[in-house]
């Protein structure tokens, strides 16, 4: 485990006996009572922080999965199957999975609103089902028997603070594995998550079957707090407030579903005690839910950006490590790394590039450069898989491309950056690195990132300013040490002299990691300085190649480039 998993992991082990004891030693037992339902709840809301939150899909019928959990306990309970509620509730979080994954998949093809209507609608259909049928053991009173261990209300909320403990703290460090960064990844831009070789199928699919394994244990737990259910505790009114506060506290965060927790349950006991309907808690949340849509900050986020304030964090130094430590560089024969035959690419009537053909050599730098229009995105699109269809051949160490999706690609050995930066904010400079390249040490990291003057490793990747943030992009494509990097403009907002530094690591990049460049640039400096071959698109067409010294003084090149006429570059 990272030394940062483990270090928020016990915050949450130390915060968890501290509030435990005080509630369960010092409380009276109806508060006792309200807080093992308060942290239920949280366990409901951190399976919802995961869909939602970190991966960043609407997800309206979580208390489905909870049913599932709860009717499988129940089930379980009725046949007097062996294990007691510990194991059937394992044996219900298990059971939603099926249905976790079943809903997961729209959600490859749908997003948004769309997504929101299909899972809204299956909340409606199990509400519907859960109406025609009662609970196992609802007809005949028959309890669901907690351990005898924890069998008294004090009892069981330590138990249910033991379950919330071990799932906040495996989520914790999932979230910083690799499948963590890849969810993250994949709420902030699915191209580039693809473009790191991450299938977003499984990212998806995966955060659909864990929040729903973690919402049935809510459910299960539910079981064993109450004793007997009603189809009325996991109704789609539930699933659309839990959402609301979800959203408004940040389930995502530890402390978010506490505070979720907290608002769900003694909400409706304040409105109580004050003689007030019940469903203006609901008005509330949804108000607090519009809030935090439309400033784009949860109260977790509030909160964590308040404490940043009051006590800033230490200015984390550049990673420093020597380049011995750089990983050994991929061995590649010589030859053609990548090449593409006769490209054709069409955007309705728009023919964005027009029959282009180009070859990067093994252990070169090639660029390619044209006025804005000329194609070079498009290029770049193609060539890592982005582009639904193109006419011609593309070709990586002899093998097609054709028909691979972008991720396949990237696995393949084929990777981008992009003009405008898409790395999710939320990842640590060394977390975005082991979502680029899977298996880097400690030490690799450090020194890719020294390499590059990137920052340490555990930086927030949202405290690093945009020019070094491109940096980073580079640095991650590098990390994979694939056969061919396509650098799209990585020299844009860089100073002058960043911009000689960075063509003398661009330069560097054949020899340290075996990965044959494509440099898409307009600064014709760092070209020159940088380039053994250059290739000159025009309006979709190559209009010149050849060694930088020899093709960027010739007349057209001058007139596409520069929009300088070939009478005047003659006088
Ligand atoms: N999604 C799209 N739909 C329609 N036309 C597009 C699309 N993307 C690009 N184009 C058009 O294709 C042509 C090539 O665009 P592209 O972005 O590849 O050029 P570029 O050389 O990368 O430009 P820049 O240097 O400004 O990034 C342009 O005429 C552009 O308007």
């Amino acid at each position: 485990m990272k030394r940062a998993s483990i270090r928020a992991s016990l915050i949450i082990v130390i915060a968890a006996i501290i509030l435990g004891g005080v509630i369960a030693g010092l409380l009276q037992s109806y508060w006792v009572f309200l807080a093992t339902s308060v942290l239920i709840t949280g366990v409901a809301l951190q399976s919802l922080g995961l869909v939602a939150g970190r991966t960043g899909m609407i997800a309206l019928c979580q208390m489905s999965f909870a049913g599932v959990g709860a009717w499988t306990v129940g089930y379980l309970n009725l046949a007097e199957a062996p294990g007691g509620l510990p194991v059937w509730i394992l044996i219900g979080g298990l059971a939603a999975v099926p249905l976790g994954v079943a809903i997961g998949l729209p959600a490859l093809r749908l997003r948004g609103i769309n997504l929101a209507i299909v899972t809204l609608s299956f909340a409606t259909a199990f509400d519907t089902i859960l109406a025609t049928m009662t609970y196992p053991g609802q007809t005949d009173f028959l309890q669901v028997p907690r351990p005898a261990l924890f069998d008294s209300d004090e009892g069981y909320f330590v138990f249910v603070l033991l379950l919330y403990v071990a799932i906040a703290v495996a989520l914790e460090v999932l979230s910083r594995s690799r499948l963590g960064a890849s969810w993250l990844a994949v709420r902030h831009s699915e191209r580039a998550a693809a473009a790191h070789g991450v299938s977003i199928a499984t990212a998806k699919l995966s955060a659909f079957a864990i929040s729903a394994f973690t919402a049935g244990i809510s459910g299960g737990l539910l079981a064993g707090y109450l004793g007997t259910l009603v189809s009325e505790n996991f109704s789609m009114m539930q699933s659309l407030s839990l959402y609301a506060v979800a959203v408004m506290t940040g389930a995502h965060f530890a402390e978010g579903a506490i505070i979720g927790g907290l608002l769900v349950v003694m909400f409706p006991e304040i409105l109580r005690r004050l003689d007030l309907p019940q469903d203006i808690g609901n008005v509330l949340f949804a108000i607090g839910a519009t809030q935090a849509l439309s400033t784009g900050e949860t109260m977790s986020e509030t909160f964590r950006r308040q404490l940043r304030r009051l006590m800033p964090a230490r200015v984390k130094a550049a990673a420093s490590a020597p380049a011995s430590d750089l990983p050994a560089a991929v061995v590649r024969p010589a030859g053609p790394a990548l090449s593409i035959e006769k490209l054709t690419v069409r955007y309705g009537s728009v023919v964005a590039l027009d029959s282009v053909s180009l070859t990067v050599a093994a252990g070169t730098v090639a660029g390619l450069i044209g006025p804005n229009g000329a194609g070079k995105s498009t290029f770049i699109d193609a060539v890592a898989g982005f582009l639904s269809s193109y006419e011609g051949s593309i070709r990586l160490d002899g093998k097609r491309l054709e028909g691979m999706p972008a991720h396949l690609r990237a696995r393949e050995g084929v990777r981008r950056t992009w003009q405008t930066n898409r790395i999710a904010p939320e990842l640590t400079v060394g977390g975005y690195l082991a979502l680029a390249a899977k298996g880097l040490s400690e030490s690799e990291t450090r020194a890719i990132l020294s390499w590059l003057d990137c920052p340490d490793p555990e930086t927030l990747v949202v405290s690093v300013d945009a020019g070094t943030r491109r940096l980073l992009d580079v640095a991650g494509v590098v990390a994979a040490r694939p056969a061919v990097v396509l650098l799209d403009e990585p020299a844009a907002g860089q100073s002058h002299e960043e911009t000689l530094r960075l063509g003398q690591r661009i330069a560097e990049i054949p020899k340290l990691f075996g990965s044959a460049v494509l440099l898409v640039e307009h600064d014709m400096d760092l070209v020159r300085a940088v380039c053994s071959e250059v290739t000159v698109l025009d309006f979709g067409r190559v209009i010149a190649s050849g060694p930088p010294a020899k093709v960027l003084d010739q007349g057209p090149v001058k007139k596409a480039y520069l929009g300088i006429e070939e009478e005047s570059v003659a006088a």
